[in-house]
């Protein structure tokens, strides 16, 4: 579960975040969306405990990432905008490696690589350098890393970004079996349908500022719509943060 209650951040003369609040529970795989600028990354950071907030705190499944950032980190299966791969390194390296930094060892841990591998569709690429690796490959490697510890929350930037359908698809697959498994997945997108067809919350951001929480049928209620597309545009007083 992921509570985000009242956060605020200012980066100098900009308000970047300010009382922000919502909750994903698990079991379910929240939205997060916004036009460019919203604060949704700036919100992702401070969930991965890379920033803190001025005020307000954040709760991953109870702890709080400010105040005990290892163990929340350890609940937390993160996608960054930024995969950080060592091109040197197989897939199957990566996953051993953050593995052990998860503390898991020996078969236990090489039965979550298979597990893992499988799960995200890296069967054919996992034993290559990732060097040379597409957005596609790279993308299933990090979500492959975040998935090894089977996270009790899942937070992922912008995921399907730059994929063809085929990865996009087995990005989504790997999303609903993490929310099917009972992980409170939370997703930063640009992309209506996505959140539409996926998600079962969506929080929309615009501005540093939340201005709808909760489901896509509220949304569409809310605001009259009969499109998602449509019921942003209401609620954010524009079209800007629409995948074009
Ligand atoms: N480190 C920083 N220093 C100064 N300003 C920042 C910093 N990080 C973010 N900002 C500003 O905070 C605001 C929110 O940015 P953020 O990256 O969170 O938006 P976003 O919703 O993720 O946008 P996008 O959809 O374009 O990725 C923007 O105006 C951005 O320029």
């Amino acid at each position: 579960m992921i509570v985000v209650n009242n956060i605020g951040k200012r980066f100098k003369s900009l308000q970047a975040l300010d009382a922000v609040s919502f909750t994903a529970r698990p079991g379910t795989i929240t939205a997060l969306l916004g036009p460019n600028g919203a604060g949704k990354s700036t919100c992702l950071r401070i969930l991965y405990g890379l920033l803190a907030p001025d005020s307000g705190t954040v709760a991953i499944d109870g702890i709080d990432v400010t105040r005990a950032p290892l163990a929340a980190r350890r609940r937390l299966g993160i996608v960054t905008d930024e995969f950080g791969l060592y091109e040197r390194l197989t897939p199957r390296d990566h996953l051993r490696y953050f593995g052990r930094l998860h503390g898991m060892r020996g078969a236990m841990l090489e039965r979550a690589i298979e597990r893992v591998v499988q799960e995200v569709g890296l069967e054919a690429e996992a034993g290559r350098a990732c060097k040379g690796f597409s957005a596609g490959q790279r993308i299933k490697v990090a979500l492959a890393r975040a998935l090894l510890h089977d996270p009790a929350v899942l937070v992922l930037d912008e995921p399907t970004r730059g994929l063809d359908v085929m990865s996009t698809r087995a990005v989504r697959e790997a999303l609903v079996r993490a929310r099917s498994r009972g992980a409170a997945v939370l997703l930063s997108t640009h992309v209506m349908q996505e959140a539409a067809q996926l998600c079962d919350q969506v929080v929309v951001l615009a501005a540093g500022r939340v201005r709808f929480a909760g489901t896509t049928p509220a949304l569409l209620a809310q605001t009259g719509s009969s499109g998602l597309e449509q019921a942003f545009v209401e609620v954010i007083g524009s079209d800007e943060g629409i995948a074009a």
